[in-house]
């Protein structure tokens, strides 16, 4: 989708990197993944050689990461050890040449930056529309600052107000089970909870660990989030949910006006 930018001043609005990145004439469309772009390389600012970083995974976290191996080529960031949260995430990191570890060798995680499917007013995220939330919350309930990076798209009012999914990890065993008690969970919320498939066969989609996800929409909200998180977590044969509460302390908004900057 193309996002129209009709009277953006790119030096009024975004850092200097970002700028580079915005149309020189108020005709030219601006597309929404050069918002992500924005949006990633005004994150990567806040890295600084010596990090331990939090690899986030998806479309938006994919410009961070290639943002960071391509200042570690050039020599402006050195010594940066990246945690991946995804094989996927993994893989783009390797061959960008960028250092490698994990949780087991680096306990505490400087910075990490990723993407959200949902971000509401008080920086609480529904992640894991791409399948990757488990890895995601471990490594960035393990870090000391967490800016999360999104499009204005990305804005809601409340915590599944998009009407889009919020993942839950399960296991595989009886996941129909799982999602029957989890949609019951939250029937006055009008939840239907549909496991994840994909490709013509409707085959499921399994996570990097292995697991299927089950994907719960609402027709409403369904209020208190901690108590949500707390009752899905209790169900036996769930892994994790895609809600973030409380973890990000920064967003950065990439939107038709510019660049917000949203810190707790
Ligand atoms: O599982 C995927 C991750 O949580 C992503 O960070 C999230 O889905 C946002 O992805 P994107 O930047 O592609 O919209």
């Amino acid at each position: 989708m193309a996002i129209p930018y009709p009277h953006f001043t790119a030096t009024e609005n975004a850092d200097m990197d970002a700028a580079l990145l915005l149309p020189s004439s108020p005709s030219v469309i601006i597309t929404q993944d050069n918002l992500k772009k924005i949006a990633a390389y005004k994150a990567v600012e806040y890295v600084e050689s010596g990090m331990v970083l939090g690899l986030g995974t998806g479309s938006t976290a994919k410009h961070a990461v290639d943002r960071i191996g391509e200042l570690l080529r050039q020599g402006e960031l050195k010594d940066i050890v990246g945690i991946p949260t995804s094989k996927k995430t993994h893989e783009q990191a390797l061959s960008l040449g960028i250092p490698l570890s994990d949780l087991d060798s680096h306990p505490v995680v400087d910075l990490a930056i990723d993407g959200a499917d949902e971000v509401d007013p008080f920086l609480n995220l529904v992640k894991g529309r791409g399948g990757s939330l488990l890895r995601e919350k471990m490594v960035e309930s393990a870090c000391k600052k967490f800016i999360v990076i999104v499009d204005e798209s990305k804005l809601v009012n409340y915590i599944g107000g998009s009407g889009l999914a919020m993942p839950v990890e399960v296991i595989q065993f009886c996941w129909k089970f799982t999602a029957e008690r989890l949609r019951r969970l939250f029937e006055e919320a009008g939840c239907v909870a549909k496991l994840r498939t994909f490709g013509e066969k409707d085959e499921p989609f399994v996570t990097d660990n292995g697991n299927f996800i089950v994907d719960l929409y609402f027709e409403r909200s369904f209020g208190d989030l901690k108590a949500a998180s707390d009752a899905i977590l209790q169900l036996a044969g769930v892994v994790e949910h895609g809600m973030f509460l409380d973890m990000a302390t920064t967003v950065i908004v990439a939107g038709e006006l510019g660049l917000t900057v949203k810190n707790k």
